[in-house]
């Protein structure tokens, strides 16, 4: 068997999907993009397809050390990004050509279900307790939020007693019967950082995520010293030989690498049990489309200390296109009470694309940006 093409379709609202074709006619599909660089990505993909047009599909190993290792530079969100979507679909193939799910292939199941959680509050965090509320009546017990809004280097009571008082809300209102993890997204410095997990402490969120930028990983420890709050992190890191130094360092209870992010379900695995090892748990980052959750389900599956899925169903992000549009067997995707994903049953990564769909959607793809923020002086904010 030989790889004959690739072919990328970025689609509404933020996403690409790669169909990767073989001269068996088995195809597979991955998600390789980073928000609001889908152009970029999609060169390196077609960059990248010279290490796999013409090869054989199921040396799924070799040819990722070929696209990481070969082109002398790696790493980094846009070149992971590329090999994750290329990964994802070479997984696809092995599935279907072997006839068994990705998760069978990589040893079984360690559990029988997957928790997910979702997302509520927008960019600004805002209705809160309405929108969990709603999402309760789908049957989610567990939720993320921004913690804050932007923050300056040395932030203001008014900013912290904001994000303080929409912790105590919540808490007010659902007391212990929901969980919620607080994501700063970057938007806080250290010395702020400080600040906002000792307030936020009596409320015991689930996680605080990226407490800092990625690029100040050194404070994960410090700040884990100073709060009983697991910290996550992980969603801005790329391959092994970076999360291995913030493992090293300590401080990060929740490891959240992205399956199109990080080089795929090849290398995801291996981070995941990395994570093992420092008895830290697994939670993929996942804000994206049908694809990518798959990808992240299969390496769940497979980790015992895979805690909890992100997904994107009803995120603030996915105007004009939304995790099932996409997707025919949308019950391999189902989500039961209190939030929990099945073992895929069909072959390979267990999703049958709407490829028609795809295609018309591709032909309106916008070119979806994160917004710049910036502070009342002027200048740039964290989003
Ligand atoms: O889902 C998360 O945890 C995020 O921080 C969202 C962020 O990753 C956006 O997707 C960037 O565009
Ligand atoms: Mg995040």
């Amino acid at each position: 068997m030989k790889i004959t093409r690739i072919t990328t379709y970025r689609v509404p609202p933020r996403w690409m999907f790669l169909k990767m074709e073989t001269d068996d006619g088995v195809v597979g599909w991955g998600e390789p993009v980073v928000e609001g660089r889908a152009r970029t990505v999609e060169a390196a993909v077609h960059e990248l397809s010279e290490f796999v047009i013409g090869k054989d599909p199921s040396r799924i190993n070799d040819l990722w050390q070929a696209m990481y290792r070969g082109g002398f530079y790696r790493g980094g969100a846009v070149f992971m990004s590329a090999i994750a979507g290329i990964d994802q679909a070479l997984w696809d193939i092995k599935g279907k050509v072997l006839g068994a799910p990705v998760f069978e292939l990589l040893g079984g199941r360690v559990r029988d279900r997957m928790k997910t959680y979702c997302w509520v509050g927008g960019d600004r965090p805002a209705d809160i307790i309405a929108q969990i509320r709603e999402r309760m009546a789908h049957g989610f017990d567990t939720f993320k939020m921004n913690g804050c809004e932007e923050m300056g280097m040395i932030g203001s009571s008014k900013a912290v007693d904001a994000a303080v008082a929409r912790v105590a809300e919540i808490r007010e209102a659902f007391g212990n019967t929901i969980e919620f993890g607080l994501d700063f997204h970057g938007r806080v410095s250290a010395p702020m950082a400080k600040v906002l997990v000792k307030e936020l402490e009596p409320f015991r969120p689930l996680f605080i995520e990226e407490p800092v930028l990625a690029e100040q990983a050194e404070y994960y420890p410090r700040i884990a010293a100073q709060t009983a709050i697991p910290i996550a992190a992980g969603e801005r890191m790329y391959s092994r030989f970076e999360f291995k130094h913030v493992l090293e360092r300590g401080g990060i209870a929740i490891l959240q690498p992205d399956l199109s992010h990080a080089g795929g379900i090849t290398e995801c695995v291996k981070i995941a049990a990395m994570a093992e090892a420092y008895d830290v748990a697994l939670a993929p980052h996942c804000p994206l489309g049908p694809i990518a959750l798959a990808a992240c389900l299969h390496v769940d599956f497979v980790s015992w200390n895979a805690t909890l899925q992100e997904q994107s169903m009803g995120i603030h992000y996915n105007r004009g296109g939304e995790v099932l549009d996409y997707v025919r067997n949308t019950e391999a995707l189902a989500l039961d009470e209190g939030g929990y994903a099945r073992p895929f049953t069909g072959p390979g990564l267990g999703i049958d694309v709407n490829e028609e769909l795809i295609v018309e959607r591709s032909r309106e793809a916008p070119d979806w940006r994160n917004p710049l923020w910036r502070h009342p002086d002027g200048s740039v904010a964290e989003w």
